[in-house]
């Protein structure tokens, strides 16, 4: 299903893990920070209402998206969390460094996934121009940040219960 059929930031608590005893790693990058923040309202804002302590939400803050995998890893390494979500938008320019970042981010985030114990969540935007970005981060389509906070929540219950 497309984004355009369905809202990004509907989800259903009853269907939700409390979040309450989980700790989250948050890795933002500063590249189009007026989407990226957008983004990590939403997923801040959906962690709290889904029970989350403030005092449990990590955020860093690096300067693109190709940086999120060593965030990502480093907050990992570092922060005792139970999940990472990391918050990106590329914009499609006049070169091929579109494909380039996406391709590397997709690949950085699923090799943390592989080798690392801890879920490393994929919000990152990969859009043709700033309106989809707008209309995903908060606008028309919802917010990919609410989305990325479920399955962050999801995620981490699902490693408590498989580690038990
Ligand atoms: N063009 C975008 C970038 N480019 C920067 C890279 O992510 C990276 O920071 C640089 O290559 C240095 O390693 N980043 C975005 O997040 N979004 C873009 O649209
Ligand atoms: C995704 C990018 O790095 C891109 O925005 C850079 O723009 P350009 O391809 O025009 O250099």
């Amino acid at each position: 299903m497309a984004t355009a059929n369905k809202n990004l930031s509907n989800y259903d608590k009853n269907t939700i893990p409390n979040a309450k005893d989980f700790r989250f790693g948050i890795v933002v990058s500063e590249w189009n920070d007026k989407i990226t923040n957008g983004l990590y309202n939403g997923a801040e804002a959906a962690l709290l209402d889904c029970g989350a302590l403030p005092e449990n939400i990590i955020r860093w803050d690096v300067p693109g998206s190709f940086e999120l995998i060593y965030g990502a890893k480093k907050m990992i390494e570092t922060q005792n969390v139970d999940c990472v979500i990391t918050i990106g938008c590329v914009i499609k320019g006049e070169t091929m460094h579109f494909e380039f970042v996406c391709e590397g981010v997709t690949q950085g985030i699923k090799d943390l996934n592989v080798q690392s114990d801890i879920p490393t969540i994929f919000c990152l935007l990969t859009d043709n121009n700033e309106q989809q970005s707008i209309d995903r981060s908060g606008g028309v389509h919802g917010n990919k940040g609410t989305e990325a906070a479920i399955a962050a929540i999801k995620m981490a219950d699902l490693r408590k219960n498989a580690n038990r």
